[in-house]
């Protein structure tokens, strides 16, 4: 069976929500993290893979060779169609990424025009008029104002796209896409008519992405949300139903690694402490070298983690006005380092014999897949809207990827629970 769609993924969360959403629409779908060995073989059946990158936020000229490479692999395992999958906030830096890969991705197609559609509505983010809204506010005015890396200050993507790409960018406003798939069609032919290389689509519901799926259905590339992964999933499958793999969950213990500084994550956080052993990261120590304090985080998990009592939880998650005085104190590499901290007290944990991680945030979750060696997923049943479990191919630990605004504050607990 042929792969219907080969999705490139700038984020590894962004990566498990658009694999979760493409196989609740239809999709027997294989999540592959970093740029996959060209000799990786495939699944028999598989119809749809996600290529998960670490691109959002380095600079752009790699973010571009990555994913130009990750586009060869899906071509060479003979996808028919493709999808950047970026994040239903838009993240990105002032210099891009979004607009220069969509840009070089479609130049490597030999196409010339594309669509531009990051909502997700039943997490919050809904497009109108062009513009971004988180809930009920524009993305400039939501908890993204204040993200470590990417901070995002603008609510119109028809601006943002402008600003980060070659070309220009038009619009398929909401009325339109009311109308449904056909008039959609229309209303891309006439934006591109006018000579734009892009379309923002403007989505108020979930019923939009059905009809914005069909719509681009016969696209060589696409870029969006998971949203629209989903939609386009149920599009090309016919509505195939659920393709997510059933599982019981696998013995051992349980951790809660979060990175993520987001508003969502920091309610989650406080929510979860209440119920089980938690540390906060001492990003001084840390930051500062602090002798022994690795060993000291480690050795803490390690006594707090059993398969029958609470997951215990590590988190650097902070308010933003505490990550911008991290950020100002220690300067701009301090992610990283956090990052890299939960990498490798990830890496130890495992070969203590940790089966199952629950990670917050897609930066950090990239770094935690990483530093585990796991080349690729199994897609397990839905946590919440976003948040798959998933599955190392091969070790078979079991993670929980949540991106920073995803789930309710009852998160953790829901999850270490389904564990
Ligand atoms: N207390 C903190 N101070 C400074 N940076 C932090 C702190 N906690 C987390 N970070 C960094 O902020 C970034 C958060 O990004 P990410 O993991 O993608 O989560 P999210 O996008 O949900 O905030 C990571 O690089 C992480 O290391
Ligand atoms: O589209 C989304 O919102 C997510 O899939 C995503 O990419 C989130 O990234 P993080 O907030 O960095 O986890």
């Amino acid at each position: 069976m042929a792969v219907r769609l080969g999705v490139i993924a700038d984020d590894f969360t962004g990566g498990t929500d658009m694999a979760g959403f493409l196989s609740t629409n239809g999709l027997r779908t294989v999540q592959l993290t970093g740029l996959p060995d060209p000799a990786t073989r495939l699944p028999e059946g598989t119809e749809a893979v996600v290529v998960s990158l670490k691109s959002r936020s380095v600079p752009a000229e790699e973010a571009v060779s990555m994913s130009l490479a990750a586009l060869a692999f899906l071509r060479a395992a003979g996808a028919e169609r493709y999808f950047f999958k970026y994040c239903s906030t838009f993240d990105s830096t002032p210099q891009g990424n979004i607009g220069p890969v969509t840009d070089a991705l479609l130049e490597e197609l030999g196409e010339d025009f594309t669509v531009v559609a990051p909502s997700l509505p039943v997490n919050g983010r809904t497009t109108y008029k062009g513009h971004l809204f988180v809930g009920d506010v524009p993305l400039d005015e939501s908890g993204m104002r204040h993200h470590p890396i990417t901070p995002m200050t603008d609510s119109s993507l028809v601006r943002l796209m402008d600003a980060q790409s070659r070309g220009t960018t038009g619009l398929v406003d909401a009325s339109t896409v009311a109308d449904g798939a056909e008039q959609v069609r229309a209303a891309l032919g006439s934006v591109r008519a006018a000579g734009h290389s892009y379309a923002v689509l403007d989505t108020v519901s979930d019923a939009d992405l059905v009809t914005l799926g069909e719509a681009v259905s016969d696209y060589r590339l696409v870029t969006g949300g998971s949203g629209l992964g989903g939609g386009l999933a149920r599009a090309l499958s016919g509505g195939a139903g659920d393709r997510t793999t059933t599982w019981v969950a696998g013995d051992g213990p349980t951790v809660v690694l979060s990175g993520s500084s987001s508003q969502m994550t920091n309610r989650q956080v406080a929510a979860y402490r209440e119920l089980a052993p938690s540390l906060a990261v001492d990003v001084t120590r840390l930051l500062t070298g602090s002798e022994g304090y690795r060993e000291e985080v480690h050795g803490w998990v390690l006594e707090h983690a059993a398969a029958d009592a609470p997951a215990p939880l590590v988190y650097a998650t902070a308010e933003p006005e505490e990550v911008a005085r991290v950020q100002q104190q220690h300067g701009p590499g301090s992610s990283a380092a956090i990052e890299s901290f939960f990498a490798s007290l990830a890496r130890e944990l495992a070969a203590a014999g940790v089966r199952r991680f629950v990670v917050a945030g897609g930066e950090t979750s990239g770094a935690v897949t990483g530093a585990l060696g796991v080349t690729g997923f199994e897609i397990g049943p839905q946590i919440a809207p976003g948040v798959p479990w998933v599955r190392a191919l091969g070790s078979g630990v079991e993670l929980a990827l949540k991106s920073g605004n995803f789930g309710d504050p009852d998160f953790f607990a829901t999850a270490t629970r389904s564990a």
